[in-house]
Order: C-alpha cells, then structure tokens, then sequence
C-alpha cells in the first residue's frame, strides 16, 4: 500500500485528479474496452471532481468511453432528493462531463427487491469485465462505501444497517436532523472493492485521523473496514496532513520517503526511456 500526503484537501483533489486522468488515459478506452471506474459520495470526493471536471474542460480527459459503479445509495429514498447519492452524483460530477448516461451505474435504493437488486449490481460489474480502478473515501469508523465496523471482509454487494456513529454523521446533509437520515443502505461489500485491480482511498480532515492510524498502522480487522486494503496488492491512500495527525511521525516520515525515492526512480526511468527512444531514432 502506499501514502501520499498532501497538504489540504484541494492538493489532495488535484493529485488524485491527475492520477485518474492519467490512468484512463494511459488505458485508452474504447466503446469495446471501456475504462471501469468504481466512485464514491461524500464531502471528500468532491475536490477531485472538481478537478477531474477543470481537467475535462481543459480537454483532457473525455469520459466517453468511461463506465462507473457507484458504491453505495440509501435505501427508501427518493432518487430526487436532493441527498441521495443519484442526485448527488449529476450534481457534482456527472452533469459537468460527457459520459453517456447509460454508462452510469448506481444502486437503486427503492428498488422493489433489494437483494435483487444487489446481486444484479454484482453481475453487471462482472459483465463490464471488473473495476479498473476503485475510488473510495472513508467514514469517521473507518468504514469503506457502507461497509461498517464488523462487516465481513469478503462481504459483497447488500443491504446494510448504519451505525449510529454514521446516522449521526450524516446528519449534516439532512438540516442536522437525525430522524431525517435514512437507517439502512445499499452498498458494495469489502470484496467487491478488494477485487477491483487498483483501489484508490481519499483520506480528509482531523475526523478521519484515528481511523487512517487503525486502517495502516495496526492489522487488518473488521473492526475497520478500510483496513482490508493491506491485503490488496495495488491501493493507494491520500491524506491531507489533518488526516495524518494521529500517525506515528515515523509512518509519516517513511511514507514521504517513499514518495521521493519514487519520484527520483520515476524521473530515472523517463530518462532512459528518452534516451533508448533516441538511439532507436538513429540509424547507424
Ligand atoms: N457512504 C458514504 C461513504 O462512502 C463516505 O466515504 C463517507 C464519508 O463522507 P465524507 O467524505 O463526507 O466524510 O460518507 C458515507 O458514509
């Protein structure tokens, strides 16, 4: 797993931003090959949006040939209300590229059979041939899309009951009111993140800080879901410094050495990349 840590949220944003451009664009999608990209909700994400979106009308990056699974919605609330995860997602993202809308999948948390619902999630994320790559944020109790403390680390896409911790979390986005908050959620289970190729975490704020310390610097436990990612063998994680403030200094400082040593080898191989492409260029 690796750290990278930026300074603020909007760093943050950028960097994983600029990460997921470049990954689809390296990928070269095509309407036969289309690039599978896992997304989430929350206040978190939202800075990368924003800076995915600046890329696509800087001409950048075009999400024509994108698909995406979301990883969660709530159960039993209207799809236009201004706080599901529907409506979200037009809101911040969708609305503002050009992916097809046919191309965007979510859960539908009014579904008349829910498990149904869930197991047809599943198979179309096997049919699109598997997430490419996986973007994630976490709750306050390290929990991943809704997969909450005590969720089976090989769980798949159910119904999920919140925590309380969560409820109360959430209230924010429903005019602090608590009896507002939906109880229950559909959501994509530990091992449908852990299957997808690369799993990409955006970490924010002081409120996460306790959770990033348990999910790297102690075992994997269901306890905190996000944890799971150790066994994963391509994720990275970006904090802001908030996020960081319960880390031992040493994790930080052994992470942020990983970066520039990485960074140095990265400028290496581009050099000798450049120069074989040179000599390849000459014809004696
Ligand atoms: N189900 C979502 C999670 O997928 C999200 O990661 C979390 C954090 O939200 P925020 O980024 O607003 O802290 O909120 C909800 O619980």
């Amino acid at each position: 797993m690796r750290l990278i840590i930026r300074d603020d949220p909007a760093s943050v944003g950028t960097y994983i931003g600029d990460y997921i451009a470049k990954r689809i664009n390296d990928f070269k999608p095509t309407p036969e090959r289309p690039f599978v990209l896992g997304l989430p909700t929350g206040s978190s994400p939202i800075p990368t949006y924003k800076h995915l979106i600046g890329l696509h009308k800087a001409g950048k990056i075009s999400f024509e040939n994108v698909v995406t699974f979301n990883m969660d919605e709530y159960v039993g609330l209207p799809q236009d209300h201004s706080e599901s995860y529907h409506t979200f997602m037009f809101r911040e993202f969708f609305s503002h590229i050009d992916i097809p809308p046919k191309n965007v999948h979510i859960l539908n948390g009014n579904a008349v059979d829910l498990i149904g619902e869930c197991k047809a999630y599943e198979q179309a994320i096997k049919d699109a041939g598997g997430i490419e790559l996986f973007l994630g944020g976490i709750g306050e109790d390290g929990h991943i899309a809704f997969n909450e403390p005590g969720s089976s680390l090989t769980s798949r896409t159910r119904i999920k009951t919140l925590a309380y911790d969560t409820i109360q979390a959430n209230a924010r986005f429903f005019g602090n009111d608590i009896s507002k908050v939906p109880r229950m959620a559909l959501t994509v289970g530990v091992q449908t993140v852990m299957d997808s190729r690369e799993v990409v975490v955006v970490v924010t704020g002081l409120r996460k800080a306790l959770a990033l310390s348990k999910a790297i610097e102690e075992g994997v436990n269901h306890l905190w879901t996000l944890s799971a990612l150790q066994l994963h063998p391509w994720a990275l994680i970006v904090a802001d410094e908030d996020a960081t403030n319960e880390l031992h200094v040493k994790t930080v400082k052994y992470f942020k050495s990983i970066e520039r040593v990485q960074e140095e080898v990265e400028r290496n191989h581009e050099e000798v990349r450049r120069n074989s492409e040179g000599r390849q260029g000459n014809t004696w």
